[in-house]
C-alpha cells in the first residue's frame, strides 16, 4: 500500500491575515510526498535533508485520510522538497496537499481535488501551522492557477488560469506563519478589501502591489524590492508572511530586476507559474 504524490508551491496576490480573505497562485517549484501504508500501527514522518523539522503536519494529514477513507492503517511518509520552508512560497500547503493525495493513493481511493484539499488544510489548523487555515494556498497548489478564497469558510470564490514569468527573491531568514503580528495585518483591513475587489475584478498585478505596500508595512518587510521592480514589472509583493518577495511581468524585464535583486542577500531565481496543480505519481 504505497502512494506517491507531488503539489507546487505558491506565490502571494493577497495574505489573508487581515481579513480572511485571500488570493495565491501556483509557481513551477514543488514538493514530493511517499506515503507507506501498514495494517496497523502509528505513523511517522521524515522530512528530507532537515532531520529536525517539525513532521506533524505531514503526519495528521496520514492520519486524516485514514480516519475518514481508510482502517485504522499506520504507515509512514517522506517529504522531499524544492520549497524553502517556512519562507513564504507555501512550503506547509504543498506539503499537506502532496501527503493527502499520496496517503489516497496508497489507499487506492480518491475524493474532489478541493476536499484534498480541505483536509491539509484541518491538518494544518489541527498542528497550528496556520493563522487562517490557508485555504487560499492550498486551493492554488491544489487546483494549479490563481484562486481567490474565503478562509473563514474555506470556500473557493474564484479560479483562473494564469500564465505568467515569475521572478523570487528568497532572503536567507525564516518566518513562521504563526509568528506573524496579526493584529498588526488586521489594522490594513480597508487595503485588503481594496485588494480583494481588484483580484476578484481580475487586475490580479495591482492587486500584488497594493498588497506588497500594505504587508510590507504591516509586517515591517523592507518596501525597496517593491519599489525598484513597480515601474518594470505587473505586480509585486511579499508573498505570505514573507520573507520571500514575488513579481510577475514581462520576462526580459523581470531579467533586469534580478540583476538588482541578486544584490540582496540570499537566493534570487526565475520560474513561471503552473496550472496543472498536485498531483498523484
Ligand atoms: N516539506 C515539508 N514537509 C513536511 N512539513 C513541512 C514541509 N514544509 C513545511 N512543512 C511544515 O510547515 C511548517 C511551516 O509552515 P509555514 O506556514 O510557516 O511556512 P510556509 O508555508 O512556507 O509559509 P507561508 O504560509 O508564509 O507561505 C513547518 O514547520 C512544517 O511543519
Ligand atoms: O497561515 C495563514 O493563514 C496564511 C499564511 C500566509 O501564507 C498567507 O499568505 C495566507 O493568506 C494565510
Amino acid at each position: 500500500m504505497n502512494g506517491r504524490a507531488i503539489a507546487p508551491a505558491a506565490g502571494t496576490v493577497l495574505n489573508a491575515l487581515a481579513t480572511g480573505i485571500g488570493s495565491a497562485f501556483a509557481i513551477d517549484s514543488e514538493t514530493t510526498a511517499s506515503v507507506q501504508l501498514t495494517p496497523d500501527g502509528p505513523i511517522t514522518g521524515e522530512i528530507a535533508d532537515a532531520p529536525d523539522a517539525d513532521t506533524r503536519l505531514i503526519e495528521r494529514c496520514v492520519e486524516l485520510v485514514v480516519e475518514r477513507f481508510g482502517d485504522e492503517q499506520g504507515g509512514t511518509v517522506q517529504t522531499q522538497s524544492e520549497i524553502p520552508m517556512a519562507a513564504g512560497l507555501k512550503s506547509s500547503s504543498a506539503a499537506a496537499n502532496a501527503t493527502v493525495l499520496a496517503t489516497l493513493d496508497a489507499l487506492d481511493t480518491s475524493c474532489s481535488r478541493e476536499d484534498a484539499a480541505r483536509i491539509g488544510v484541518t491538518a494544518a489548523r489541527d498542528t497550528g501551522v496556520t493563522v487562517t487555515g490557508a485555504f487560499d494556498d492550498a486551493s492554488a497548489s491544489m487546483l494549479g492557477g490563481l484562486t481567490i478564497t474565503d478562509n473563514t469558510r474555506d470556500e473557493l470564490l474564484d479560479h483562473d488560469t494564469v500564465d505568467w514569468d515569475v521572478l523570487v527573491w528568497t532572503p536567507n531568514e525564516r518566518a513562521f506563519s504563526t509568528d506573524a503580528d496579526v493584529d498588526r495585518c488586521k489594522t490594513i483591513a480597508p487595503m485588503a478589501d481594496l485588494v480583494a475587489d481588484l483580484a476578484m475584478a481580475g487586475d490580479y498585478g495591482r492587486a500584488m502591489t497594493v498588497n506588497g505596500l500594505a504587508y510590507c508595512a504591516a509586517l515591517e518587510f523592507p518596501t525597496d524590492p517593491l519599489v525598484t521592480a513597480m515601474p518594470h514589472t505587473d505586480g509585486v509583493t511579499v508573498s505570505g508572511t514573507g520573507p520571500s518577495f514575488v513579481a510577475v511581468g514581462d520576462r526580459s524585464e523581470l531579467e533586469r530586476i534580478q540583476e538588482r535583486w541578486s544584490t540582496y542577500e540570499g537566493n534570487t531565481w526565475l520560474t513561471t507559474t503552473r496550472t496543472d496543480g498536485a498531483q498523484r505519481k
